[in-house]
């Protein structure tokens, strides 16, 4: 029987390393970052105190479809409202406790040795146990007394004759995810990498995405025009992607002739010739984030929103509506295809211009009408808006970020400079390239916003061009 048990990062509690936060409200905050199983573990609580933590713990996860378990106490997963239970080699033996819990609880075994695992394939049958525990990978504080780590090379050997999925166990790290994926197992298991942890939600969801990507880096896409000048559009989004560790890829929606001063022509790509792109990208290639920009006319803009509805990732839609240089690059009557796509959106970055005109109305000029801006924008079906504030620095340059918990702003010092060629383009390709590697939003605006700044603190470096120069994508490479 399958229990379509997710066992790709499974928690397990220290009372200890979980400190101030408490094991339920570590578990709480690892559950919403996306771990996908969780043990209780305390082998020195008496019953009582491990019953009503247990208890906690299932309260605290109710809802959210992670399973519990307990470790060893198989006598209390009833009373815990549990989902089952774990057991070493040196407790309950498996058999008594399959008796004890029935047949659907989920019931896991440790195995350290060649010899325990032979032991458990002549022994066990296939449903007598769920999965196996497999370490340690390191040796760990939490269990100072086990066998010595054997190491993930000869635990993938028995991972390989396991009949049962395998999870590796024991002082496994964020970095060791990939190679643990790649070695044939079924999840990590952690104590250390989450409990205790500063940033809990951060832990737990780098595991989640280093197990999602299997330590591959994110794939972002870029759906934009070209700047051959380079500092805007699909040039600034690839330059972006790859400072920020990201691989690039594009799809190009129209061709400027452009320079840091302004832009003399525009090539529309045609329509179905942009759904060719797409689609030749799409059947090969994974796609983790998108950012969309430049769209030019009504009929792009439709076919895009079309188009985005094929995937499933994060999507950053750019509002382009104006260059820097004063040029329009999206036809007046394209507004409403634009407000279309805006729902496809999990966040748009408008600056000030463009948000008045999606808005209907005057540009904001403070920061309180920014703030009630960008709350209103987030009516047009976007979860996210970042309203940028570059249009209106003062002793600060002030973006604004509404979400569904409300407003904050992101602030950071105002760069005396002309270079401000594709700021927008290159805010909103970080924002592409970041998120699959942070927990929300807020994080992901907050870095990126960080990022950009020191690009236009570096911008003046580059000496590109004679009009708004670009910024520096490559200030933390290049000295
Ligand atoms: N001179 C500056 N100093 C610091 N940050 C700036 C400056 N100009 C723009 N920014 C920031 O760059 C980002 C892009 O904003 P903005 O210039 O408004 O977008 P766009 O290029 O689309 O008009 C925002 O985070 C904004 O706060
Ligand atoms: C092809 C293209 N796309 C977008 C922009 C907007 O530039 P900015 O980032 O300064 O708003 C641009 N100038 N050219
Ligand atoms: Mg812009």
């Amino acid at each position: 029987m399958s229990k379509d048990l997710d066992l790709s990062v499974y928690l397990v509690t220290d009372t200890v390393q979980c400190g101030a936060l408490g094991v339920a409200e570590t578990v709480r905050q690892a559950v919403q970052a996306g771990a996908t199983l969780v043990q209780v573990r305390d082998p020195d609580a008496d019953d009582d105190a491990f019953l009503a933590m247990a208890r906690d713990v299932v309260e605290t996860v109710r809802g959210t479809g992670v399973p519990v378990l307990l470790d060893d106490r198989v006598h209390l997963v009833a009373a815990a409202g549990a989902d089952g239970a774990h057991v070493g080699q040196s407790d309950m033996p498996v058999a008594q406790a399959r008796a004890i819990l029935g047949p659907d609880p989920i019931l896991g075994l440790s195995v350290e040795t060649g010899e325990q695992l032979d032991w458990a394939v002549a022994h066990l049958g296939r449903g007598d146990i769920d999965y196996l525990g497999l370490g340690p990978v390191r040796p760990t504080a939490s269990k100072p007394n086990h066998a010595p780590a054997t190491g993930l090379r000869y635990l993938s050997g028995l991972a390989a004759r396991s009949p049962w999925p395998c999870v590796a166990i024991g002082g496994v790290k964020a970095a060791d995810t990939a190679a643990v994926r790649r070695s044939g197992f079924a999840g990590v298991s952690v104590i250390s990498a989450i409990c205790g942890q500063p940033d809990v939600r951060a832990a737990t969801r780098e595991l989640v995405n280093a197990w999602a990507s299997g330590g591959l880096p994110p794939v972002a896409l870029t759906i934009a025009g070209s700047d051959p000048s380079g500092g805007a559009g699909i040039q600034a989004d690839l330059k972006t992607f790859s400072a920020l560790g990201a691989f690039g890829t594009s799809v190009i929606t129209a061709l400027t002739a452009q320079n840091t001063q302004g832009v003399t022509g525009v090539h529309v790509v045609p329509v179905d010739f942009v759904a060719q792109q797409f689609e030749t990208l799409v059947a090969d290639v994974r796609i983790d984030s998108i950012k969309v920009g430049m769209l030019a006319t009504a009929e792009l803009a439709d076919e895009v929103t079309e188009l985005l509805g094929e995937l499933d990732a994060p999507v950053v839609l750019d509002p382009v509506m104006v260059a820097t240089s004063g040029d329009r690059l999206l036809d007046d009557d394209a507004v409403q295809a634009v407000r279309r796509l805006i729902a496809k959106a999990d966040i748009i970055t408008p600056n000030l211009p463009e948000a008045a005109v999606l808005l209907g109305e005057t540009q904001a000029t403070g920061l309180d009408e920014m703030s009630a801006q960008a709350v209103k924008l987030r009516e047009l079906g976007a979860d996210w808006v970042l309203l940028k504030g570059g249009h209106r620095l003062d002793a600060r340059a002030t973006d604004v970020l509404a979400g569904p918990d409300g407003v904050h702003e992101l602030v950071s010092h105002v760069v005396q400079t002309k270079n401000t060629h594709g700021t927008g383009c290159t805010l909103s390709s970080a924002l592409a390239a970041l998120r699959p590697r942070n927990l929300d939003w807020p994080s992901t605006a907050a870095a990126a916003k960080e990022w950009i700044t020191g690009a236009l603190d570096h911008a003046d470096e580059l000496g590109v061009g004679h009009g708004h120069g670009p910024v520096h994508h490559f200030y933390r490479f290049w000295s």
